[in-house]
């Protein structure tokens, strides 16, 4: 529907398509001119009209002509709403400037004075005005102020406009690790009015061209070491696809044979920003990580990603000019928004392209990093680093962990290093963090083991999603604060996604009821924090008994030998299903399966102890997440447990 609001967009006003708004307004005259208003339900006669008209400064105070009576519900024409949109987003030179009454005694308007879309784009232009001649990105012997990087968003913006018609909504696809045009994409692609869509580094040819195809993306930009990847992918499509390829365009670190530098270099001198018409505008396509299915296409707005990335930067305690290393993939939800972030606060991004723990703590001693990021899995690599790749933190250095549940053990091990851990969780779908264990200063005196544990807890919604709640899906009722009653974790609010690209069924059903059912199963203890169990579709059932894979798997672990663990339903004749686990041990460390049961059967009820233990390396999704889909189709295929040993007996 977006899509063809935007074309209707288009057709209406031309001057949308081709150089954008400037957002100057020097034309107010004293004719009135009224324009539908989409908010005003034309067939509620006793809807109270909000009236767009042209601002006239020489209406006396106060007398603003009365609004126009509600023409018949047949006469408003269909793009109507649409006009009013487009009209919001800024006049050019010799256009009429609209306003809308508010009223509140027919006093107060929205007009370009007081309104303007919310956008991350503006989080870059402050940026480049604050902290022009400081340094924004970092990578390798490569530095560009934020002064420099504005300009080259800016041209690449232009580039793409002129040079390869990109259009405002159309998608941009980029396949790249953390190098500094991924970084700059995050703008430039905006700035161009299209849709940024970024595509996991681990997909395989097949995948991208599914979603090459799926999103529609008009350009596909690809860093050079995953070139093989992405001719594959557009060969495929291709085959498959009568529609337009898309461009194929280079990143490299090569700057000769890169065409992303090409395009900064040959860029048109001017061009202005295509602000979004509307704040509630595509701003990116964000692809789920597809660990519990096939990928899910979440758009998010300008006004979203705006409101997400203030939220994590305050729940995140990142202050004035922070030093970022970019350790989470800006594939995944925007880099949890931070790639805006970090410009708000007009701090250094270093970009990596890999990085292993020697690498994450040279670069923190190198560039003074004050804040990185991280799934579960990157503390693990800090906490198991070889004394080796070991240096001391020249100050503490703020991580941010999510996307999977960190097990206490692990966030200990890392706050003993000298990290504070901040514990975020989220969806694709929530913009990523949507939530924030809030710390608090009394939890500082209690013993190490019990503040992980209390850390391990999700928390609270941030400040920019309405409100969270652990509810029961049939009765939509919420749980009590018991610690102990599971019910599915579910969001409402500004930082919840427009929706799931061009499936308005999903949408509609992930929405219902007037909430996100994220399909995490959680409780809320006595203090309102929120505490995830598991995902509906990993919890295990034995006996009649709900089983936490989360809850078993912090507890092996806890087992010294245990660099990684998960655990997976295995079909049982008898007792329906038995926990399985799959475990990866530290390198040099030896345990057998029988050592890991009965560690857990001395903490854990006997019913919840596994009953099978593999000794693997574990399948993981790129963004650190463990498949477990991979491992069940493993437990479903050794059959069951109690058929085995009847069988022996
Ligand atoms: N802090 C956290 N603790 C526990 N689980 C988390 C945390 N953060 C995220 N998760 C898990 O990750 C999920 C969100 O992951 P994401 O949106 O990246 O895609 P996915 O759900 O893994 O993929 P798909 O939906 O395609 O299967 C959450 O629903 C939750 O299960």
């Amino acid at each position: 529907m977006r899509a063809a609001a935007a074309s209707a967009i288009r057709r209406l006003l031309p001057r949308y398509s081709t150089s954008g708004s400037s957002l100057s307004h020097s034309h107010l005259d004293n004719q009135t001119r009224y324009y539908f208003n989409p908010h005003w339900d034309y067939s509620n006669r006793l809807a109270r009209p909000r009236t767009l008209l042209n601002f006239s400064p020489c209406h006396p105070r106060g007398s603003l002509p009365s609004p126009p009576p509600p023409p018949p519900a047949a006469a408003v024409p269909a793009a109507a709403s649409l006009l009013f949109f487009s009209s919001l987003s800024g006049t050019e030179e010799g256009e009429e400037e609209e306003v809308v009454v508010l009223d509140m005694e027919a006093g107060t308007v929205r007009c370009a004075a007081n309104h303007a879309p919310l956008s991350p784009i503006s989080f870059i232009e402050r940026a480049a005005a604050v902290y022009g001649a400081r340094p924004a990105v970092v990578y390798g012997d490569r530095r560009h102020t934020w002064a420099e990087t504005r300009g080259r968003c800016l041209r690449v913006a232009a580039a793409l406009a002129t040079r390869f018609g990109v259009a405002r909504g159309d998608v941009v696809a980029v396949l790249s690790p953390n190098v500094p045009a991924m970084y700059e994409l995050h703008f430039a692609v905006p700035m161009a009015g299209a849709v940024l869509c970024t595509f996991n580094t681990r997909h395989d040819a097949a995948m991208v061209s599914v979603l090459l195809k799926h999103s529609g993306a008009k350009v596909f930009l690809v860093e050079s070491n995953l070139l093989d990847v992405g001719r594959a992918a557009l060969k495929r499509l291709g085959e498959s696809n009568s529609a337009a390829l898309p461009v194929l365009l280079t990143i490299s670190d090569d700057t000769d044979s890169d065409d992303y530098e090409d395009l900064v270099r040959n860029a048109p001198d001017r061009f202005d920003i295509r602000w979004p018409a509307d704040e509630l505008d595509p701003i990116s396509l964000n692809y789920t990580s597809g660990t519990t299915s096939r990928p899910k296409g979440v758009v998010y707005s300008h006004r979203g990603a705006y409101l997400n990335t203030i939220a994590t930067v305050l729940a995140y305690d990142i202050t004035a000019m922070p030093t970022y290393l970019w350790t989470v993939p800006m594939f995944h939800c925007n880099g949890w928004n931070l790639p805006w972030g970090v410009a708000m606060q007009g701090g250094t991004n270093v970009c990596l392209r890999h990085f292993t723990a020697g690498v994450i703590f040279d670069s923190i001693a190198r560039h003074g990093v004050t804040h990185m990021g991280g799934a579960p899995t990157v503390l693990n690599m800090i906490a198991n680093a070889p004394p080796a790749d070991r240096m001391p933190l020249p100050g503490p250095v703020r991580v941010m962990t999510g996307g999977a549940p960190p097990p206490p053990r692990v966030l200990f091990a890392v706050e003993e290093l000298g990290f504070v851990v901040y514990h975020i969780y989220g969806l694709t779908e929530t913009y990523g963090p949507a939530t924030v264990c809030t710390w608090m200063p009394e939890w500082d005196a209690l013993p190490a083991e019990h503040r992980a544990r209390l850390k391990a807890r999700q928390g609270f919604h941030h400040i920019a999603m309405q409100d969270a709640d652990v509810k029961n899906p049939t009765t939509m009722e919420c749980v009590p604060h018991d610690g102990e009653t599971v019910g599915e974790v579910m969001f409402r609010g500004n930082t919840v996604m427009s929706g799931y690209y061009k499936d308005l069924k999903a949408t509609k059903e992930s929405m219902a009821g007037g909430w996100l059912h994220t399909g995490d199963l959680a409780v809320r203890h006595p203090d309102g924090y929120i505490e995830l169990k598991d995902r509906a579709k990993d919890i295990i059932i034995s006996g009649g008994e709900n089983i936490s894979s989360i809850e078993v798997e912090s507890v092996i672990f806890s087992h010294p030998a245990v660099l990684e663990a998960a655990v997976v339903a295995r079909p049982d004749d008898h007792w329906g299903e038995t926990p399985c686990a799959f475990v990866k041990l530290k390198d040099g460390a030896s345990a057998t399966e029988a050592e890991i049961i009965s560690f857990c059967r001395e903490r854990l009820p006997h019913y919840m102890a596994p009953k099978t233990v593999v000794f693997e390396d574990m399948p993981k999704t790129s963004t650190g997440k463990t498949q477990k889909f991979v491992l069940r189709d493993k437990a479903r295929a050794m059959g069951s447990l109690t058929k085995i040993a009847s069988s022996k007996m």
